[in-house]
């Protein structure tokens, strides 16, 4: 397998329940990139859920361990990071994110993601039972920042391999 990459680090942006985190796994897999998961980076170092850190400290504090986290990846190298869905809200951290690699936003359509928003109970700012509207509105107030990526993949109809072959295809690495 020849590898020829244009860009050395994968940083996967999206909104909730795009598929940073399954994408990442599945370009590990495929490329052997290491994967990081900037929510679970939080979740380990501050040793609480998301949920608990919305709920005790509040949005702003997790803010703040995010984009503390994502600072402290430098130096990456070969790595793929899984953003949370709201890192594209600060400028500092849309443009240390462009200094660290290829920019992806997962595009998906809000039928897609709200069915996938709808089975889960562990996001603060998605929850089912209060109805997926305040979501909608978030989503639509994020879009441009999301379109800022230097490459969009739409997913809605590819499965996370194929999604995991777009993105390769799309920074240059050849014969996967
Ligand atoms: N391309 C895909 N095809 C089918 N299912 C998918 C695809 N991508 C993700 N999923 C499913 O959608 C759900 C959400 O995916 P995932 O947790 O990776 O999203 P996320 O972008 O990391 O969300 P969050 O911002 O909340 O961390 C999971 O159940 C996952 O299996
Ligand atoms: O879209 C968001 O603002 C969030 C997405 C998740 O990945 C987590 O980072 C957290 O639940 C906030
Ligand atoms: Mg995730």
């Amino acid at each position: 397998m020849c590898m020829v990459s244009k860009s050395d680090n994968i940083l996967l942006i999206g909104f909730m329940g795009a598929g940073k985190t399954t994408i990442a796994r599945a370009l590990g897999k495929a490329a052997g990139y290491r994967i990081i998961d900037l929510d679970a980076l939080i979740v380990e170092r501050r040793g609480r859920a998301i949920a608990e850190i919305f709920s005790s400290e509040g949005e702003e504090a997790f803010r703040d361990y995010e984009s503390e986290a994502l600072r402290s990846l430098e130096p990456l190298s070969h790595a793929v990071v899984a953003t949370g869905g709201g890192i594209i809200g600060r400028q500092e951290n849309r443009e240390f994110l462009r200094s660290l690699g290829a920019v992806v936003y997962l595009r998906a359509s809000w039928k897609t993601l709200s069915a996938r928003l709808a089975a889960s109970d562990d996001r603060p700012l998605a929850d089912p039972a209060a109805g997926l509207e305040k979501a909608r509105q978030l989503w639509l107030r994020r879009l441009p920042l999301y379109e800022q990526a230097e490459i969009i993949i739409d997913t809605d109809e590819k499965s996370p391999a194929e999604v995991a072959r777009a993105i390769l295809q799309a920074i240059g690495v050849e014969d996967v």
